[in-house]
């Protein structure tokens, strides 16, 4: 990723700094930009700024623990005010895709006990239609064969078709997500209808949880070459 696409993740995750008070319950997001947030919040932190965060995935943990940020776990806060998330990509209505760094699950569950979910993104984000972006679907470790199937049905159904390639780190072994279970990347290249593919998938045994993150995210931040922006849902 180039220094300016980083210097764009860093604007639009100050600019969430902003709607962060102390005395919040903050979710933390996963990913290049969250850790850019985490990063600037941690700043805060050291001059007296007190929250107590909620991460999504064991390297937000570890990256929040370094810096000092307090952190606390989803039982023994599980209404948060605020979550800070990055996406993979933010289509009409503020639906997103999200998974491109293995998080999913946590980060959905995290997003659904907070009072406002606001996105923080490069403008190169922003698209007109999901798919672009391979759908993570995040799946048991079981009958995974069987599970394909069931996925390929399901989405066809919502209109969708496309390669389930099964995620793999960068040393070749199969990923694992911080739960213990496996994610098919899905190509579908476009989703016409987001809450069709998601009812649907949600429907298939051996699923866990899916990308589409729809009606969660409140408000989006997007910097781009012309300035940041606040996007907020209709
Ligand atoms: O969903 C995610 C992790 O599971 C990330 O938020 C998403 O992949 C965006 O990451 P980045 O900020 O690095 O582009």
């Amino acid at each position: 990723m180039s220094t300016e696409a980083e210097t764009l993740k860093r604007q639009a995750a100050a600019r969430a700094l902003e709607y962060v008070r102390s005395g919040m319950k903050l979710g933390l997001g996963t990913g290049s930009t969250a850790k850019h947030f985490v990063e600037l919040l941690a700043e805060r932190v050291g001059e007296g700024l007190e929250v107590v965060g909620v991460p999504t995935s064991e390297v937000t943990r570890a990256q929040a623990e370094s810096l000092n940020v307090p952190l606390g776990t989803l039982d023994e806060h599980p209404v948060l005010d605020l979550c800070i998330d990055g996406a993979d990509e933010i289509g009409p209505d503020l639906t997103l895709i999200k998974g491109g760094g293995g998080a999913l699950l946590r980060e959905k569950i995290v997003a659904s006990a907070a009072q406002q979910m606001i996105v923080i993104a490069d403008a190169s984000k922003k698209v007109d239609r999901l798919g672009t972006f391979p759908l993570p679907i995040e799946v048991v470790d079981f009958g995974v064969a069987a599970i394909r199937r069931g996925i390929d049905r399901a989405a066809r159904a919502a209109g969708c078709e496309g390669l389930l390639t099964l995620r793999r780190r960068p040393d070749g072994h199969v990923f694992v997500t911080d739960q213990g279970h496996l994610i098919l990347d899905a190509a579908y290249h476009s989703i016409t209808d987001p809450a069709a593919l998601a009812a649907r998938l949600s429907e298939v045994p051996g699923v866990v949880e899916h990308g589409l993150f729809i009606n969660l995210a409140s408000r989006v931040i997007l910097a781009g070459a012309g300035g940041v922006s606040v996007i907020d849902r209709a």
